[in-house]
């Protein structure tokens, strides 16, 4: 990263006002009349009417539309575990993206928890603030156990980011990916370089989008995860496979795919030319790949190569998911993101790359044309159509599968945010 680009990440955090967010009001607040209704005595109605019902809180607050982004900083980005307060950016950074794609309201909350439970207590305590919660940049395992626990004792949606977000953008990047190149996914080898919380997750619903457990070799620290290691916690044991393949090497050798939720820098070019002809690459890791692309163009010509960043084509990243899969949610109130959820915001993703760009795309990334192809595999994030393509999926699958409170609604699919 050039002196320039850090000096201007860090003017943009600091100047004109410290931080992302604020808060705006959304109703009068100037004379003793607004002042009346918006505080005392005006205010006891509404508290009168949501003690009666708790339903009401969503007629009378700003719950519904309201979602916090909740870490504890132990797994930041690919930077690892430098505690709740350094995270607070990207927290931010999580908050502004609900606003500025999804409308949603969002808050970011850093957790100082000296354990799992202590950190699952916290949130369950604080959870009726709001109508959904995202968690993010919680490192495995200890995830996996805090969001089944939040999921079962909060009536509202829960939902790890960095787990579903990223597999739900990932599927659908790499079912395009191997259409783009002609190869099916059942016959599909693929390398996972990181068996935590993004990796686990993304395998996972690449297993339910088709792709054959036995093709997957998951490699952690030591190496693949295959069923002669006795160093397994139960969910990095779930992708055990019976192979002789040991290293990632072993793993790339061959693999038609390479998925990368590790850390910066993993994998070298020569790793990379072992794969086979077509390789799709995903190196996701943030904020540095685990390769760079200008390395796999000079060694694989004929990659599809995607990376978690904004400043390089095919951005595989949760912002193409986490604000639109709420929007849906939100909406239709529905108690919790199940994986049919998952898989329609998916279909949707997939699909959408697949129509033609706009001339609104076009101009914010300076590009003359683009289509579904080896360098368009997924839209672009500011592409307008994710707000109404992918909310709406989501809301459809949430009535369809019963966790949704209230129906699909009338004014979908969205246009804008001003439809919401
Ligand atoms: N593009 C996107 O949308 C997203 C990208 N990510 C990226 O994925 C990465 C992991 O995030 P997350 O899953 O949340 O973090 P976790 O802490 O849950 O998992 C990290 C995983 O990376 C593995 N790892 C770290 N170093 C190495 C290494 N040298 N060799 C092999 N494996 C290694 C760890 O192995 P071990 O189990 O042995 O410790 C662990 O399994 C980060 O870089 C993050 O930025 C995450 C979410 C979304
Ligand atoms: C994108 C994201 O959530 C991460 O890298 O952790
Ligand atoms: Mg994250």
């Amino acid at each position: 990263m050039s002196q320039d680009f850090k000096q201007a990440a860090l003017d943009y955090h600091q100047f004109p006002k410290p931080g992302k967010i604020s808060v705006e009001l959304t109703k009068p607040a100037q004379t003793s009349h607004d002042l009346s209704l918006a505080y005392s005595p005006g205010v006891a109605e509404p508290v009168k009417e949501i003690a009666a019902d708790p339903e009401n809180a969503y007629k009378y607050t700003g719950k519904g539309n309201l979602v916090a982004v909740i870490t504890d900083g132990t797994a930041i980005l690919g930077l690892g575990d430098l505690g709740p307060l350094a995270s607070k950016p990207v927290m931010e950074g999580k908050s502004l993206l609900f606003k500025r794609f999804a409308g949603v309201d969002s808050i970011d909350i850093e957790v100082e928890s000296e354990s799992p439970q202590a950190f699952i207590d916290t949130v369950r305590r604080i959870a009726i603030t709001f109508g959904g919660i995202n968690l993010e940049d919680i490192k495995a395992p200890e995830c996996f156990e805090i969001e089944r626990t939040l999921i079962e004792q909060c009536d509202i949606p829960v939902f790890h980011d960095d787990q579903h977000g990223t597999a739900i953008v990932t599927v659908a990047g790499a079912l395009n990916a191997l259409e783009i190149v002609g190869k099916k996914v059942e016959d599909a080898k693929m390398c996972v370089l990181g068996a935590g919380a993004a990796a686990i997750s993304c395998t996972k619903l690449l297993i339910l989008a088709g792709m054959k457990p036995e093709n997957i070799f998951m490699c952690d620290r030591n190496g693949v995860i295959h069923s002669g290691r006795t160093d397994l916690n139960q969910y990095k044991q779930a992708f055990a496979v019976d192979t002789d393949k040991r290293t990632v090497d072993d793993a790339l050798n061959g693999a038609d795919i390479f998925l990368g939720l590790s850390g910066p820098n993993m994998v070298t070019g020569e790793q990379i030319k072992t794969m086979a002809p077509n390789p799709i690459i995903f190196a996701c890791a943030n904020p540095v790949p685990e390769i760079m692309p200008e390395i796999v163009k000079e060694v694989r010509p004929d990659a599809i190569m995607a990376t978690g960043r904004s400043d390089y084509p095919n951005q595989v990243n949760n912002v193409l998911g986490f604000p639109f899969i709420f929007r849906g949610a939100l909406d239709v109130r529905a108690k919790r993101i199940n994986e049919e959820m998952k898989l329609a915001a998916a279909k949707a993703l997939a699909g959408l790359a697949k129509e033609p760009v706009t001339q609104e795309v076009l101009d914010a990334y300076g590009l003359e044309s683009l289509e579904f192809g080896r360098d368009y595999i997924i839209p672009k994030a500011v592409d307008t159509r994710l707000l109404g393509a992918v909310s709406a999926a989501v809301a459809q699958a949430a009535v369809d599968t019963g966790v949704a409170r209230k129906p699909f609604p009338a004014n979908y699919p969205l246009k804008t945010l001003a439809d919401i």
